[in-house]
C-alpha cells in the first residue's frame, strides 16, 4: 500500500520540519539546502490563489471550479456579485496597489480576469485598468511574493477585422486593433509576458480565449436576444459561411487551471501565450441561429452584403461620436461587431495541446444546450 500526500499536507509537513530543524545560515548548509528545496516545493504546490475579476462571468466560473479542486480562493474585484462559502472577497480597484497587497497576502497564484466590458468603448478607462492597472497588479504580485500569474488575454489581440483561419500564436499583434479594448489587451498581454522572470521567482503565462459563452454570460446571449426582441436579427451579414470560434466557459476555466498547474520554472509555457478554444470552429450564423432557435426566436434568414453593412456601421459610429454631446445613442451594429459577425476568425490551439495537454472538456453542442437552458428568463414570450 502507498501513502498519498496532498500539496496542502506537504505544506504543513514543511512548516513542521522548519520548526523542529531551525536552520542557522552558516552552521548547517546541507540542512539549509534541503529546507529551501522543500520551501520551493511547498510554494509551487500551494493551493492558495486569488482571482482578480472574480465577480465577473469567467471569474466566477473559475472560482467555483477552483473551490471544487481544493484551492483556497480570494476574490479581488471592484464589485461583489455573489457570496460563496470558502471565498474571501476583497472589494477594490486593481489600480490601487495597497488594496491589492492586502488581498494577496499568502497567495502564491494569481489569475487576472478583470477588464472593463468591451462594449463600454471608453479609451481612458481601458488604458487605466488594462494597462496601468495590470502594471500595478504585477508590482503588487512581486512585492507580495506571488509566484505565478495567469492572465486572461484574448485571441482578438491579433484580429484586425480581416479573415483569420486556424491562426497560431506566432501571428503578429494587430497593428490596427479594431477597438480600444483590443488595443489595451495587446499592451496588457505584452506587460504580463515580459514580467516572466525565473530569477526573480515570478512566472507568467497568457491564455487567449475567444468568444466565451455559457451560463451567466452578460454579453453574447443578452445582446443577441435584445437585438432579436427589437426585430433586428433577420439578416445575415455576408454569405453566412464564415467560421468562428465560440468557447464554452468551462473549457476556458480548464485551460486557465491547466496552465497554472503546468507553470514551473522548467516548463515550456513560461512567458508564452496560448489560444484556448472549443477546437470546433462553427459558422458564426449557425451558432447564433442555434442559440436564437433554442430560446424560441426565429433564425436570421436574409443575406446582406458585408461591405454595405460595414460601411453603414462605420457611418453610424462616426455619427454617434459627433452627436454624443447632444444625443446619446449606442448603435447595436458597431464596426467591430460587424467584422466579428462577417469574417472568419478561428484559432489553432495545438500549442496548448502540445505544451500542456489541453483538450476541451465540453463539446460545442453540449455547451449550447447548457447555455440555452440557463436563460429561461430570456426565452421568447418570457
Ligand atoms: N467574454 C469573452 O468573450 C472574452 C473575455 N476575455 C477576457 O476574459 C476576462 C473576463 O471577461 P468576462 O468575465 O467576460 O468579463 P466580466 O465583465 O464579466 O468580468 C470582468 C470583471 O472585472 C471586474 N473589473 C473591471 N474593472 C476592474 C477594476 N478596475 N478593478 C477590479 N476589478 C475590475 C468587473 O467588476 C468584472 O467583475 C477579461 O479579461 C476579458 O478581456 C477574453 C476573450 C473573450
Ligand atoms: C450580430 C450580433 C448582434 C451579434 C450578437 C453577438 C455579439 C454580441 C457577440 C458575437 C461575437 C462576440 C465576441 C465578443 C463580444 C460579444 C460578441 C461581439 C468579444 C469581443 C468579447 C471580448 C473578446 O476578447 C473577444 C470577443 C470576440 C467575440
Amino acid at each position: 500500500s502507498s501513502v498519498r500526500l496532498s500539496p496542502n499536507s506537504l505544506a504543513t509537513l514543511f512548516r513542521f520540519l522548519k520548526e523542529i530543524f531551525p536552520v542557522s545560515s552558516s552552521s548547517n548548509r546541507r540542512n539549509a539546502f534541503r529546507i529551501s528545496s522543500l520551501e520551493s516545493f511547498s510554494a509551487w504546490s500551494s493551493k492558495r490563489c486569488a482571482v482578480i475579476g472574480g465577480s465577473g462571468f469567467l471569474g466566477r466560473h473559475l472560482v467555483e471550479k477552483l473551490l471544487g479542486k481544493g484551492y483556497t480562493v480570494s476574490v479581488f474585484d471592484i464589485r461583489q456579485s455573489y457570496e460563496l462559502p470558502g471565498v474571501t472577497f476583497h472589494q477594490g480597484d486593481l489600480c490601487d496597489k495597497q488594496a491589492l497587497l492586502t488581498a494577496l497576502q499568502g497567495v502564491s497564484l494569481v489569475f487576472h480576469c478583470a477588464s472593463p466590458a468591451p462594449a463600454s468603448d471608453d479609451k481612458a478607462l481601458f488604458q487605466r485598468v488594462n494597462i496601468q492597472g495590470t502594471h500595478t497588479v504585477l508590482q503588487a504580485c512581486t512585492e507580495a511574493g506571488v509566484q505565478k500569474v495567469v492572465l486572461t488575454s484574448s485571441a482578438s489581440v491579433v484580429f484586425e477585422g480581416t479573415d483569420i483561419k486556424d491562426g497560431r500564436e506566432d501571428l503578429p499583434y494587430a497593428k490596427k486593433p479594431i477597438d480600444y479594448y483590443t488595443e489595451t489587451k495587446i499592451e496588457q498581454e505584452k506587460l504580463v509576458l515580459k514580467a516572466c522572470d525565473k530569477e526573480k521567482g515570478l512566472l507568467t503565462v497568457a491564455i487567449r480565449p475567444h468568444g466565451i459563452f455559457g451560463p451567466r454570460d452578460p454579453q453574447l446571449v443578452p445582446i443577441l436576444v435584445d437585438t432579436a426582441r427589437r426585430g433586428n436579427m433577420k439578416f445575415i451579414i455576408g454569405d453566412g459561411s464564415n467560421l468562428v470560434d465560440f468557447t464554452f466557459v468551462d473549457n476556458v476555466v480548464h485551460g486557465l487551471i491547466l496552465s497554472a498547474e503546468s507553470l514551473r520554472p522548467e516548463s515550456p509555457i513560461c512567458g508564452k501565450a496560448y489560444h484556448i478554444t472549443n477546437d470546433e470552429p462553427v459558422r458564426f450564423w449557425d451558432f447564433m441561429s442555434d442559440i436564437l432557435v433554442g430560446l424560441g426566436y426565429a433564425a436570421p434568414r436574409y443575406n446582406l452584403p458585408y461591405t454595405l453593412v460595414y460601411g453603414l456601421a462605420l457611418l453610424l459610429w462616426l455619427l454617434s461620436l459627433l452627436l454624443c454631446p447632444l444625443v446619446a445613442f449606442k448603435p447595436t451594429f458597431t464596426p467591430m461587431r460587424v467584422a466579428l459577425a462577417g469574417k472568419h476568425h478561428f484559432y489553432s490551439c495545438s500549442r496548448a495541446k502540445q505544451d500542456m495537454g489541453y483538450k476541451p472538456v465540453v463539446g460545442l453542442k453540449d455547451g449550447i444546450r447548457r447555455t440555452v437552458e440557463s436563460y429561461p428568463h430570456l426565452r421568447h414570450g418570457a
